[in-house]
């Protein structure tokens, strides 16, 4: 099941500058991991914003929302999801 996630974050102005460091770390280290499992499809910066546009390919929502909530950055994020499905005029397979 393929899922569009918009995640804006936002870290407190008043987070030492170590936390967040290590948070972003964290995150990273975890993204990179997720990605190497092809769980995490895309990963997108928007232009301009401290926010990224992804897609997951995971099993099932439960999976999803175990995934999202796991992340570091979870408790300063704000998450957007859409379910994605096929497009009949689409000349692509989920796969690409
Ligand atoms: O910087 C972001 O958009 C949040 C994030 C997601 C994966 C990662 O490494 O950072």
């Amino acid at each position: 099941m393929l899922f569009h996630v918009r995640m804006n974050v936002n870290l407190p102005a008043a987070m030492p500058a170590d936390q967040a460091t290590q948070l972003k770390a964290d995150e990273k280290a975890l993204a990179q991991r997720l990605q190497d499992q092809g769980k995490w499809r895309h990963l997108w910066r928007i232009a301009g914003q401290y926010a990224n546009i992804s897609v997951f390919d995971v099993d099932s929502v439960d999976e999803l929302h175990a995934l999202l909530t796991s992340l570091p950055l979870f408790p300063y994020m704000q998450v957007d999801v859409m379910p994605l499905c096929r497009h009949p005029s689409s000349i692509r397979d989920n796969d690409s």
